[in-house]
């Protein structure tokens, strides 16, 4: 039998187990992460967060993902708030700037005064073959036939891959058709979160993200770092912009060649401990 003591978190409503493997350098396959995200066998998240030591001399922490369906990703916007509130909960922040190690590199956090987290999450990547996305872009998007009819849509990466749909009311947007089916569809060879957003105005806009391995989540952190971004770099918005997303509200700031800054909420659920025959 094992027993983990893991934290329940969320980040505007995208939700996590945080497990800090820093004491106990011990694995965890994409099974484990599966069963730990089973809404009905597990505890039940989106996506785990895996706490480990420090590599690099000036950062606290280390952190990996695994989406629900156990596969790995690249960048969690959302739960990288979460990480650096976890470790604020166990005064192991400074006052200043911290630094945490994701998969996709090295991010900066600050604590605001509204207890709410600033985290630098880096430069998007537009090129396709970095995104990574086996297609030429035609014009200022990219096209591809679809079930539904042809399909435009922008895309980019923040450590883990995004396209960007534009919808006249996201209330409609069929995330559980064309999102997932862009999502899986080969011209994305490690698969994609697709976002779907509707413009409000240049300082406002909505968005719903179907993520790669867990469905629709209420928020996706670095969806809304890629949105900003795309829609930024086609002056279809400011610099800085109020993200609306059904599980809350981010503020995502990002200058052209510069790195992206997402400010949003971060809240620790409940701590608790899971014993299972982890030989299943
Ligand atoms: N919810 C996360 C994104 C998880 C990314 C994962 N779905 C993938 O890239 O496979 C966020 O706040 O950024």
């Amino acid at each position: 039998m094992a027993e983990l003591r893991f934290d329940k978190m969320h980040g505007a409503g995208n939700d996590f187990v945080v497990l800090d493997l820093r004491a106990v350098e011990r694995d965890i396959d994409a099974g484990t992460a599966r069963h730990l995200a089973d809404r009905r066998r597990g505890v039940g998240c989106d996506q785990l967060l895996i706490v480990r030591r420090p590599q690099a001399a000036n950062s606290l922490a280390r952190y990996e993902i695994r989406n629900a369906d156990g596969s790995a990703a690249g960048q969690c916007g959302n739960g990288a708030r979460c990480i650096a509130l976890y470790l604020a909960m166990r005064g192991e922040t400074p006052g200043d700037p911290f630094i945490l190690e994701s998969p996709a590199g090295p991010v900066e956090t600050v604590r605001c005064a509204d207890g709410e987290f600033e985290i630098d999450m880096g430069e998007p990547v537009f090129e396709p073959e970095r995104i990574p996305l086996a297609l030429e872009a035609t014009g200022t998007r990219y096209r591809i036939d679809s079930p539904w009819g042809e399909l435009a849509f922008d895309a980019a990466s923040m450590g883990n891959p995004h396209a960007l749909i534009q919808v006249e009311d996201i209330e409609q947007a069929p995330l559980e058709t064309t999102g997932a089916w862009l999502g899986r569809n080969p011209v994305f060879p490690e698969g994609c979160n697709v976002g779907f957003t509707q413009i409000i105005d240049r300082q406002n806009i909505r968005l719903r993200v179907f993520e790669r391995g867990a469905g629709e989540t209420p928020a996706c952190g670095s969806g809304a770092c890629a949105a900003v971004a795309m829609l930024r770099r086609k002056n279809l918005v400011d610099d800085t912009v109020n993200v609306f997303l059904p599980g809350g509200h981010l503020v995502i700031k990002w200058r052209e060649r510069d790195r992206v800054k997402m400010k949003g909420p971060a809240v620790h659920v409940f701590s608790g401990s899971l014993r299972w025959n982890d030989e299943t």
